[in-house]
C-alpha cells in the first residue's frame, strides 16, 4: 500500500512537477525497473548486505550505533577538487586512507579513516572525545590523508562533530542510542528528532517559494541502522518504510544511466564543464528531489508487480549507489559539484 506521502515525498513530487532542467522520462519507467528488479533478484538485494560491505561492522551492539551515527554525520561531499574524471581509477594525488593495505577513497575513505582510528585506540566515535575532549588537530589526525590531498571539507567535519557531539553529550547522555529509544520504533519520529536538535542534518532549502525537505543524512542514518541491525533491536522501526532515496550526487548520476531522469541540454553542459553547483540552488534541488521522485515511481511500479518481493526506497537506494560504484566508468553524464554538509 502506498506510503503517507511524508514530507520529503511531498517536496520530491512538487520538485518534480516545477522543474525547468530535469525530468523523469515515464516512457522509461519499466524498462528501467525491470533492469533494477532483475539485478536486485541476482544479488537477493536485502538488508544483510549493508553489514558484508568489509569496511561495515560486523557486530551489531550499542559501540555500532555511535560508528553508524559518526559516518552519517560526517557522509558528505568526499567528490576531488583534482578528480575532473571521477572515474574508478582516481586520480593519484586526490584524497585517499589505506586500511588494510587497501586505498580507499569516497564514502569508504571516511569508514577507513574512522576504523584507522579505532584500531589505533582512539575512541573516536565517543561523543563526548569529538564533542569537546579531542583537540582539533587530534580530530584532523583522524582524517590524515595517505596522499597530497587533504580530506574536503575537514573544518566543516570537525564542526559539525563539535556541533552533534556537545548535543548528545548535552541532550541524550552521551549516546545516539537514546534518540532511537525516544523515537518509540517510528523511522518519522526519529527524523524528527534528528532535524529538530542537530542542525548539520538539517537540509531543507527554498525551492520556488515553498521549503522543501530533502533530508538526506538524517535518512541515511536511519536507513544504515536498520540494515545493520537487520530491522530488529535498535533498527526496528513500524514505518521504516517512509524513509525515501537518499539524494546525494552518486545515485542521480545513475538514474540518469538508467534513464530514469533526463537533463536539458544547457545542465548537461554545465555538468560537463564541472561547473559549481550552490547548495540549494534551483538545478541542484531538480537533481535532487526529482532523484527522490523517480525512485518513489520506481518503487511504486515494483510494489504493482509484485508486492510480495517487499521492495522499500532504502534498498533501491543502496542498490542503485552499489551499482552506480561498478559503473562508474561508463556514466555518461558527470556528478554535480556541490560543496555543503547535506551529501
Ligand atoms: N544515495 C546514497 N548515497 C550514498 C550512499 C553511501 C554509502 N552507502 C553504502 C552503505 C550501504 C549501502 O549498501 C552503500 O554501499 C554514500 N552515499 C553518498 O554518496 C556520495 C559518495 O559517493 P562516492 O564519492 O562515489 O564515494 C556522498 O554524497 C555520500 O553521502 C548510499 O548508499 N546511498
Amino acid at each position: 500500500m502506498p506510503t503517507k506521502e511524508n514530507k520529503v515525498l511531498e517536496s520530491a513530487r512538487f520538485i518534480s512537477e516545477n522543474s525547468k532542467n530535469v525530468f523523469i522520462p515515464k516512457e522509461n519507467l519499466d524498462n528501467a525497473v525491470q533492469t533494477i528488479l532483475t539485478n536486485m533478484k541476482k544479488r537477493s538485494y536485502s538488508t544483510k548486505t549493508w553489514n558484508e560491505h568489509p569496511l561495515h561492522p560486523k557486530v551489531a551492539d550499542c559501540r555500532t550505533v555511535d560508528w553508524i551515527f559518526l559516518i552519517d554525520l560526517l557522509n558528505f561531499s568526499f567528490w576531488s577538487d583534482l578528480d575532473v574524471s571521477d572515474k574508478s581509477v582516481p586520480h593519484p594525488d586526490r584524497y585517499a586512507v589505506t586500511y588494510d593495505g587497501v586505498s580507499y577513497t569516497g564514502y569508504w575513505s571516511l569508514c577507513a579513516a574512522i576504523n584507522r582510528a579505532l584500531d589505533n585506540g582512539i575512541p573516536i566515535t565517543n561523543p563526548e572525545y569529538y564533542g569537546s575532549q579531542a583537540s582539533d588537530e587530534e580530530l584532523a589526525e583522524v582524517f590524515k590523508s595517505d596522499t597530497k590531498e587533504p580530506a574536503p571539507m575537514l573544518a566543516e567535519r570537525i564542526r559539525v562533530m563539535r556541533e552533534a557531539g556537545k548535543v548528545l553529550c548535552e541532550k541524550f547522555d552521551g549516546s545516539f542510542i537514546n534518540c532511537i529509544l525516544e523515537a518509540n520504533h517510528s523511522a518519522a519520529k526519529l527524523l524528527d528528532i534528528i532535524i529538530d536538535n542537530f542542525g548539520s542534518f538539517n537540509d531543507v532549502h527554498d525551492f520556488h517559494g515553498r521549503k522543501v525537505f530533502i533530508l538526506k543524512r538524517a535518512q541515511i542514518l536511519i536507513a544504515d541502522l536498520w540494515a545493520c541491525f537487520d530491522g530488529e533491536s535498535y533498527g526496528e522501526f513500524y514505518d521504516i518504510d517512509s524513509i525515501t532515496m537518499f539524494a546525494d550526487y552518486r545515485v542521480p548520476q545513475a538514474l540518469y544511466q538508467l534513464g530514469l531522469l533526463r537533463y536539458s541540454p544547457a545542465l548537461i553542459k554545465r555538468l560537463e564543464k564541472r561547473e559549481y553547483f550552490p547548495s540549494g540552488s534551483e538545478d541542484e534541488v531538480e537533481i535532487r528531489g526529482n532523484s527522490i521522485w523517480a525512485v518513489e515511481l520506481a518503487r511504486q511500479r515494483i510494489e504493482e508487480i509484485d508486492p510480495s518481493l517487499k521492495i522499500n526506497a532504502i534498498l533501491i537506494d543502496f542498490y542503485i549507489w552499489d551499482m552506480a560504484k561498478e559503473i562508474q566508468d561508463q556514466m555518461t553524464v558527470p556528478t554535480h559539484c556541490t560543496r555543503s554538509c547535506f551529501y
